[in-house]
């Protein structure tokens, strides 16, 4: 699905991502994950074929970046971009049909087919909104849009789903039904690959595969989330001492404090 070799992306000047290498095949969930301005919306937009690497190589859906016409093989990834706007108060329905056209707004003189509307519906069903089908974008609550812009963008059956920071901004109830619905879309589509980013471990869905921890525009490590996300390997991505528990497939994270004993110094 990708590849990425050693490549590197220097914007002004200043070098925001190097020595990156990532593979991520069929049915694989990665998270890209690191503090503000690690690199990782940057990375993202070269897996989404959005830029182009300054040194090394992408290679996404098979076909190299430099290659081949960035526009159309966007079109067969799906990205979901939290910034998103459809620019006109359409309804959860007409919001999804544009993930075919790959547009903001609605295509004049273009009219989905039968079963095209039905594949909206199955989508807006899968991700939690069936009630909310026919309400309008700036009705939506934040989560219910995020979820509006999954479903979008599995519009064109993608093999691939790059989600940048889906969680931002939601509430608890927002982000559990999210997480459940990642869930949900990752048991039915078994050979969908995804890359998300975020900066909370709290966010991970229980079914992320792979990991790639960034720091300063470098991998720090990247491979299975169970060996990549230790205590001592997050605590350096953050630079700040982590605990990392895992429960019930989902990652918690706590700062690393001295323990107080009332009758001595702190403890270790
Ligand atoms: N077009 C650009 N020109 C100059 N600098 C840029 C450009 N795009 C990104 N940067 C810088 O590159 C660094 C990495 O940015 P990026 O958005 O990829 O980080 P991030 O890990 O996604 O950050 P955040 O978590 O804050 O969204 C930042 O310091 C940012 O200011």
């Amino acid at each position: 699905m990708l590849r990425v070799t050693d490549a590197a992306v220097v914007r002004d000047g200043r070098p925001i991502l190097a020595e990156v290498s990532l593979t991520v095949r069929a049915g694989e969930h990665w998270a890209l994950l690191g503090a503000n301005g690690a690199g990782k919306s940057t990375l993202l937009s070269l897996l989404g074929a959005i830029t182009h690497p300054t040194r090394g190589t992408v290679e996404v859906l098979g076909h190299r970046l430099g290659r081949v016409d960035l526009r159309e093989l966007r079109s067969s990834v799906g990205h979901v971009n939290p910034r998103h706007d459809p620019g006109a108060p359409l309804t959860v329905h007409d919001v999804v049909l544009t993930g075919l056209t790959n547009t903001n707004d609605r295509v004049p003189r273009w009219a989905p087919t039968p079963e095209q509307n039905a594949e909206a519906d199955r989508l807006i069903g899968l991700l939690g909104l069936g009630e909310r089908h026919g309400a309008r974008w700036p009705t939506l609550s934040q989560g219910e849009r995020g979820r509006t812009l999954i479903a979008r963008a599995l519009m064109p059956r993608p093999r691939l789903l790059l989600l940048d920071e889906p969680a931002t901004g939601l509430d608890v109830a927002g982000r559990e039904q999210l997480i459940e619905r990642l869930d949900a879309l990752q048991q039915t589509y078994p050979q969908l690959a995804s890359v998300l980013v975020t900066h909370h471990l709290e966010e991970l869905p229980p079914g992320t595969t792979h990991v790639m921890l960034l720091r300063d525009g470098r991998p720090l490590a990247s491979g299975p989330a169970d060996e990549v996300l230790t205590g001592d390997q997050v605590s350096k991505c953050f630079d700040h001492p982590i605990r990392l528990t895992r429960t019930d497939g989902r990652w918690s994270v706590r700062a690393n404090r001295p323990t107080v004993r009332p009758d001595g110094p702190p403890g270790r």
